[in-house]
């Protein structure tokens, strides 16, 4: 039985700003995962080591038990339903929200409170669909994987459910934030069966890193 603890981590954002947390709790990746290809990226605490994979595959690697933690952001998590995960810590890192936006000149005239019918393009299909089915709006989804802001600028859709934090995309874009549908940050998550089986290492780690996120 493999007693050490493996954590999924996804490249990019959510690394930048986990392995300072992971630093201030004596926990430093052997190579570092920006620069290697290696998958598998040991650390200098004996028995804990990295997997680098996608942001979105992260809960199923931690469901499935082949990590016993990993991070990921909220909109992940809220997305994929069904999940059953341990979910112990707000990391507060990945802040942002989950919003619809529009065109700034469809705006200007527009009512949300009276929308009975909108064509959403969206990476979160299933958030979007909730959302929507909560205020008694109709939904036509329209699935992307990126660049969301394109959508209503080329009459793909009128709207977007998409991420917002300094609101420069959108600006950029033409586009305007009128709805906002939940606060997003990055999660610590654990598989169920490692917390029981691993129970003090873990508690250990969920400790240390607590201290980093609230000192
Ligand atoms: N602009 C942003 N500001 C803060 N956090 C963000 C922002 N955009 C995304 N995030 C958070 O960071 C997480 C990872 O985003 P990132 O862009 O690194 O991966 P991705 O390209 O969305 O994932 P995948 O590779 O699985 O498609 C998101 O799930 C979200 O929680
Ligand atoms: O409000 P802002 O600060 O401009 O951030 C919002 C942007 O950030 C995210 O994209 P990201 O940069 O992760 O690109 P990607 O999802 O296409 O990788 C999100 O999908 C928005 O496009």
């Amino acid at each position: 039985m493999n007693h050490g603890i493996t954590i999924a981590l996804s490249k990019g954002r959510i690394l930048e700003e986990a392995l300072p947390l992971f630093a201030g709790a004596g926990i430093v990746p052997l190579e570092d995962p920006d620069q290697s290809r290696k998958l598998i990226i040991a650390s200098s605490h004996p028995g804990l080591r990295f997997l680098i994979i996608r942001a979105s595959d992260v809960p199923t690697y931690v469901t499935w038990g082949a990590a016993d933690l990993g991070i990921a952001g909220k909109d992940v998590l809220m997305e994929q339903e069904g999940l059953d995960l341990y979910e112990p810590l707000d990391l507060k890192i990945g802040v942002c929200r989950m919003a619809v936006a529009e065109a700034a000149d469809l705006a200007a005239h527009d009512a949300p409170q009276r929308w009975e019918r909108v064509r959403i393009a969206t990476k979160y299909p299933n958030i979007t669909r909730r959302h929507f089915q909560a205020r008694g709006v109709q939904t036509e989804i329209i699935k992307l994987y990126g660049s969301m802001e394109l959508a209503p600028l080329v009459g793909l859709a009128d709207r977007i459910v998409d991420l917002v934090s300094s609101g420069r995309t959108l600006r950029e874009n033409g586009l305007v934030e009128v709805e906002q549908i939940a606060p997003i940050s990055s999660r610590l998550v654990v598989n169920r069966a490692a917390m029981k089986r691993k129970l003090r290492p873990i508690e250990t780690l969920i400790e240390a890193l607590e201290a980093q996120v609230h000192p």
